[in-house]
């Protein structure tokens, strides 16, 4: 089976072309290939389908195996994947998700020769949700806004919102030096949240700027996530810390998120990068 891996900020996906290759158990598949020792080595696995509603499907699996609904840095490389490959030669695409349909628009930036390859990719992330109830997250409240949840002890003020995907947000004075091993696994399996929780520490440098650390749903400790870096910008402003375009600076890289007032919807922007083809 060919592959290819690609890397968004850090956060690295196998990639396998489905409009070639069977995937029959994609969730074992997604356990053995992302094993940084015995197999290839990523933060998960994805695999680029066919659709009769948008020009193409991402399935997204996490480390654990487990389904991502949307992935904010692993649909940009999507994107750059069937351009380069000549799947499509759209450079304005939609892509169906397991959190709807998303669209994307494909730069190649000034210093690439015309028809080079993609570098830059914009995705439509759609509207953040706030409901506690669909994110999902138990709460006393409607929404779960800074709200203190007891874990080990301690209470962290978390803000819940759905990017598609489940995300906890929480501000804190510094993210360097967190020990996320510690505190990711007991807030990403905590009760309040019934499909578990993708979890964001967000420094607020200023309220153009904010640093962010990520422990992921089903992967752990990654270098960056897209989806997470648009729930830092809706609780940002929510919270009345950061201002509606922020960049947010992971440890893998920066990503551009800007929260549209016309449409209500989150933009994000960021590179996409191809790293090598292999076969299994
Ligand atoms: N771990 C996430 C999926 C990947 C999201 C992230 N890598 C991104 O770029 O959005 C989840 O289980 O919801």
């Amino acid at each position: 089976m060919r592959f290819s891996k690609m890397q968004g900020t850090g956060n690295d996906y196998i990639y396998v072309n489905c409009l070639e290759e069977t995937v029959n158990e994609p969730d074992i598949l997604a356990r053995r290939l992302s094993d940084r020792h015995f197999g290839v080595g990523a933060d998960g696995l994805i695999l680029i389908r066919p659709s009769r509603r948008a020009d193409f499907a991402m399935e997204m699996y996490n480390a654990d195996g487990s389904r991502g609904e949307m992935c904010g840095n692993g649909i940009r490389c999507l994107g750059k994947y069937v351009y380069d490959r000549g799947l499509t030669d759209k450079r304005e695409l939609d892509i169906q998700t397991g959190a709807g349909i998303r669209h994307l628009r494909l730069f190649a930036g000034e210093e690439v020769p015309a028809g080079g390859e993609i570098r830059m990719v914009e995705v439509n992330m759609g509207k953040p949700v706030l409901e506690a109830d669909q994110v999902p997250a138990i709460s006393e409240h409607t929404c779960m806004i800074r709200e203190p949840v007891r874990v080990g002890g301690v209470e962290y003020p978390m803000t819940a919102i759905s990017m598609g995907n489940p995300h906890a947000v929480i501000f804190t004075g510094r993210v360097r030096g967190l020990d996320l091993q510690r505190l990711g696994p007991p807030i990403e399996y905590h009760g309040r949240f019934p499909r578990r929780v993708n979890v964001e520490f967000a420094q607020v440098e200023d309220r153009g700027t904010v640093r962010v650390r990520v422990w992921e749903r089903g992967s752990g400790e990654t270098l960056s996530c897209g989806t997470g870096a648009c729930a830092v910008l809706a609780a940002g402003v929510l919270n009345d810390l950061t201002d509606r375009q922020v960049t947010v600076k992971l440890i893998g890289g920066d990503l551009l998120a800007q929260w549209r007032e016309d449409t209500g919807e989150i933009l994000l922007t960021g590179p996409a990068v191809h790293v090598f083809d292999g076969e299994v």
